[in-house]
């Protein structure tokens, strides 16, 4: 089970001085949507050339010309580069193949799919290298998650693995646990707190000891 930091809120000094912080601790770093509106696939090029041991995803949230969208994040550095579920199955053939090309993976986001069971099992045929489920900022404020979606999820996908964020914070990392996902993505749960070093610990602890149980 892997330990993401999703780092949405920052530009790219910040970015780099807040990896630092936790960098022992995690096992990917995701530049988020919104960094990578503003900075651009910069972003992406920096972090990987400041830590190159980490994996990078780019969140760049594709939903057309999905194999020229991979290559570009490919060639700034990125390890994963992520797709919405709702693009087009043509659109997620191209991403997959364009990856495996480059030697990446791809992270199939489900943010907003309302029928998670069908598209998920869509996706593990299509090749998806993750179907992570979602649950964005917008609903967050409305006090959802989505523990039962990854409980779905697991009951379908064969081949993929399986990845949850939204939300995610130390005190909610028990009930994730439990469901056993091969990715748990952690932003805010991180980045909100005083000491993020002790916080990406104490949530890298939790992992592997459930790893280890
Ligand atoms: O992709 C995102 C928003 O669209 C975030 O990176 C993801 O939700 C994780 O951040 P947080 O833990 O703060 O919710």
């Amino acid at each position: 089970m892997k330990l993401q930091l999703a780092l949405d809120l920052v530009d790219i000094p910040q970015a780099i001085e807040l990896i630092k912080e936790v960098e022992t601790h995690i096992d990917i770093v995701e530049l988020g949507t919104p960094v990578i509106n503003k900075e651009g696939l910069k972003a992406v090029e920096e972090v990987k050339s400041a830590f190159p041991n980490l994996e990078v995803l780019a969140d760049v949230k594709i939903m057309d010309a999905a194999a020229y969208e991979v290559s570009n994040a490919s060639a700034a550095g990125a390890d994963i580069v992520t797709i919405l579920a709702q693009a087009e199955d043509s659109s997620i053939r191209g991403a997959v193949e364009e990856a495996k090309k480059q030697g990446k993976k791809i992270l199939v986001d489900m943010i907003a799919v309302k029928d998670i069971k069908t598209r998920a099992a869509e996706l593990d045929v299509l090749g998806a290298d993750y179907i992570c489920v979602h649950t964005g900022y917008d609903l967050q404020a409305e006090g959802k998650d989505s523990f039962e979606d990854l409980r779905t999820i697991k009951s379908v996908v064969k081949n993929a693995h399986t990845a949850i964020a939204g939300g995610i914070k130390l005190e909610t990392l028990p009930e994730v646990i439990e469901a056993q996902p091969d990715l748990i993505i952690v932003g805010g749960g991180i980045t909100s707190k005083e000491d993020k070093g002790a916080e990406a610990a104490e949530i890298k602890k939790l992992i592997k000891e459930s790893v280890t149980s």
